[in-house]
């Protein structure tokens, strides 16, 4: 199955144009005042029109209201919601109620036991998303740029549908794909060339270091 690849926090036309020419499978625009990534919905709708049929736009979202959520949705049409602060069972079927779209929720892992709080969830959220924790005084839930222990999502291989985020850059994602075999995966901070400034010539070695890791996979 093709590996699904989401280049998140996309703020400018040059990065969204190097996301979708390296084969993006999903850009994601970030909806977080406090985010260096932060960007407005009605600027998130222009450059989404440039992804249509190329990638899955995702608005990422941290324990939006519905009032929210309502401005992001009509003014960006995503193709998914991503739910990344603590939304409750309950509020994520509200939400793909609401909007009838399908929905990737967020979950922060550091040790095995973390895995298990996506049980109750596995009946409602289209995907997970796997990230690391926040590190202490980081005041964003992602887009921070560390990792965790790849090795926990070893026994989740054919389980749930996932993406693998997290601290990814192109040094370390041959050895994440080997360790996890993920049917997605997700990157933003690591083809940066500081806090919320994408860089073209990142974005598209990450690619290459992808290829390779994959090339060598099929091999
Ligand atoms: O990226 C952000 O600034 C952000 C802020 C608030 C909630 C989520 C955020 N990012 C979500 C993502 O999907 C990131 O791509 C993911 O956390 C991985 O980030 P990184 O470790 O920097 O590659």
């Amino acid at each position: 199955m093709a590996l699904d690849i989401k280049i998140c926090g996309l703020k400018t036309d040059e990065a969204l144009a190097a996301a979708l020419a390296g084969g993006a499978s999903h850009v994601g625009f970030i909806f977080f005042q406090k985010s260096p990534r932060n960007i407005d919905p009605i600027e998130a709708g222009r450059l989404r029109e440039t992804a249509r049929g190329r990638a899955k736009a995702v608005a990422v979202t941290v324990d939006a209201d519905d009032e929210t959520l309502d401005h992001i949705v009509a003014s960006m049409s995503p193709d998914m919601l991503q739910l990344h602060g603590h939304e409750t069972v309950e509020r994520v079927a509200e939400v793909k109620a609401r909007y009838g779209l399908p929905v990737m929720k967020a979950f922060a892992i550091r040790e095995a036991a973390d895995l298990d709080a996506i049980a109750p969830y596995v009946s409602v959220a289209d995907r997970f998303l796997f990230d690391a924790k926040p590190p202490v005084g980081s005041e964003l839930p992602g887009g921070n740029g560390v990792s965790f222990d790849w090795r926990l999502l070893a026994g989740l291989e054919g389980q749930v549908d996932y993406m693998l985020s997290g601290g990814l850059n192109a040094a370390n994602i041959g050895e994440a794909l080997r360790l996890t075999n993920p049917p997605g995966i997700d990157i933003s901070s690591g083809v940066e060339s500081a806090p919320g400034v994408k860089d073209v010539a990142l974005i598209d070695g990450f690619f290459r270091a992808v290829r390779a890791a994959t090339d060598n996979r099929a091999a």
